[in-house]
């Protein structure tokens, strides 16, 4: 199965995002990629609840998610849209982080509403408030994607390994990791953290990721790592995107996941223990 990563730079005007990020998933279909995966907050990196107030738009009406049905059916290709930003009709106003995959006939597959919220100082001037703007979800979610079982996951998710073992445990043979991580922590932790969680379900992960410099809020630019990146179940780094905006292919052969899990079964050897003393 032949798949793209999208690594953008999204701003925080949706209209202006679409064309380009349309632009590069038909540069993925060129390419002859079965499944083109885009980054978290595809449609808008804003930290601004202002402006999502102004821009964003509910499910049944986002642009973003239109064009995409669109272009999946036009072109006969999966595609996994790794968030939008949404409004919802949630009484306390918060927006969804949810990812959505579509499949060839144009049609949304499965969705995910990210589950772990990124509450975290990062440094002494860095400090995200996740939860402020978005509800979390509560439901982990596993997905045919043509010969992929497909685990839905979304940035922050990352460190939280029993999510990615369950989803392995319950069958996923492909990991998405949609991301738009913190350049500060995405140095430390992103290739390791990614690698790790490849070698402990014998999974292929896809992180397609923001890259570089998003508008400013509170004067303040926001930063995202980039370097998008696909592991193979073995742990190797089958691709690494860099910093600029761009597509990468990357074909993963489905039966690495079985060689990789029977040179290692750990996933198999789990076992009932007691809890340690408080
Ligand atoms: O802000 C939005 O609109 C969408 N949400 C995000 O971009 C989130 C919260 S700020 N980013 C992460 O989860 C980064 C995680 C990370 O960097 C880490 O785990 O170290």
């Amino acid at each position: 199965m032949r798949a793209a990563l999208l690594q953008l730079s999204s701003g925080d005007d949706p209209e202006a995002n679409l064309p380009v990020t349309m632009g590069m998933v038909q540069r993925a279909v060129d390419q002859g990629a079965q499944l083109v995966l885009t980054p978290e907050v595809t449609n808008c990196v804003s930290a601004s609840r202002t402006r999502q107030q102004q821009v964003l738009r509910h499910e049944n009406d986002d642009p973003t998610l239109a064009a995409m049905t669109g272009a999946a059916k036009k072109a006969g290709v999966w595609i996994l849209i790794g968030s939008l930003a949404l409004k919802t009709d949630d009484a306390d106003g918060r927006f969804a982080n949810r990812s959505f995959l579509i499949a060839p006939d144009g049609q949304v597959a499965a969705r995910y509403d990210k589950i772990h919220m990124f509450d975290v100082q990062v440094s002494e001037t860095e400090t995200y408030r996740e939860s402020a703007g978005y509800r979390p979800g509560d439901r982990a979610v596993l997905a045919r994607a043509g010969d992929a079982m497909l685990g839905m996951t979304i940035c922050y998710d990352l460190r939280f390994a029993h999510l990615y073992r369950d989803l392995a445990q319950a069958g996923a043979d492909v990991l998405a990791v949609p991301s738009a991580f913190s350049p500060v922590t995405g140095d430390a932790h992103w290739q390791p953290l990614l690698r790790a969680r490849a070698i402990e379900t014998g999974c292929f992960l896809l992180a397609p990721a923001q890259t570089g410099t998003h508008a400013a809020s509170r004067g303040r630019a926001r930063q995202t790592h980039g370097h998008s990146l696909a592991v193979a179940p073995w742990g190797e780094v089958l691709l690494d995107a860099g910093t600029d905006p761009g597509v990468h292919v990357v074909d993963l052969d489905l039966s690495r996941v079985a060689q990789a899990r029977s040179r290692v079964p750990s996933l198999t050897h789990d076992r009932d223990y007691e809890p340690p003393d408080a």
